[in-house]
């Protein structure tokens, strides 16, 4: 198959996003956190070093969450059927998702705690 042109690469990566948007719940919930984020980024007036932790975080959780999304279509089409070991991968997906939201959710209290209560 041929490559497509790098606008037309660019253009798909843009409509599997904005598929998320569309459709998975988990996926606007992930965003507007990360609507919130870059919000007290500028009203807290946050370093750069601080700023940047925060993005990779809360963009990691994105991420995270459009793999998972990923992972668990391409199992439906593989295995449409209930099949434990389908479950066991998708349940292992997921916890990809919590893993990188706790994560966030840790950075998030240690970095936003001394702009807001030091
Ligand atoms: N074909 C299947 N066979 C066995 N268990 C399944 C199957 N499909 C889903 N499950 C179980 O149901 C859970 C939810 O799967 P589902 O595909 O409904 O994802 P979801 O509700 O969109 O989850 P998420 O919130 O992670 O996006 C899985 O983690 C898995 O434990």
């Amino acid at each position: 198959m041929r490559k497509p042109p790098f606008h037309k690469s660019f253009l798909n990566a843009f409509r599997g996003i904005f598929m998320m948007v569309k459709s998975e719940r988990n996926f606007q919930l992930e965003l507007a956190a990360f609507a919130v984020n870059l919000f007290l980024i500028f009203y807290l007036n946050l370093s750069i070093l601080d700023s940047v932790l925060i993005l990779m975080v809360s963009s990691g959780v994105l991420a995270a969450e459009i793999f998972n999304t990923a992972i668990e279509k391409i199992c439906d089409i593989i295995q449409p059927e209930f099949d434990v070991r389908i479950g066991l991968i998708k349940d292992i997906a997921a916890g990809a998702v919590l893993l990188m939201a706790f994560i966030s959710v840790v950075t998030g209290v240690l970095v936003y705690w001394k702009y807001l209560f030091i």
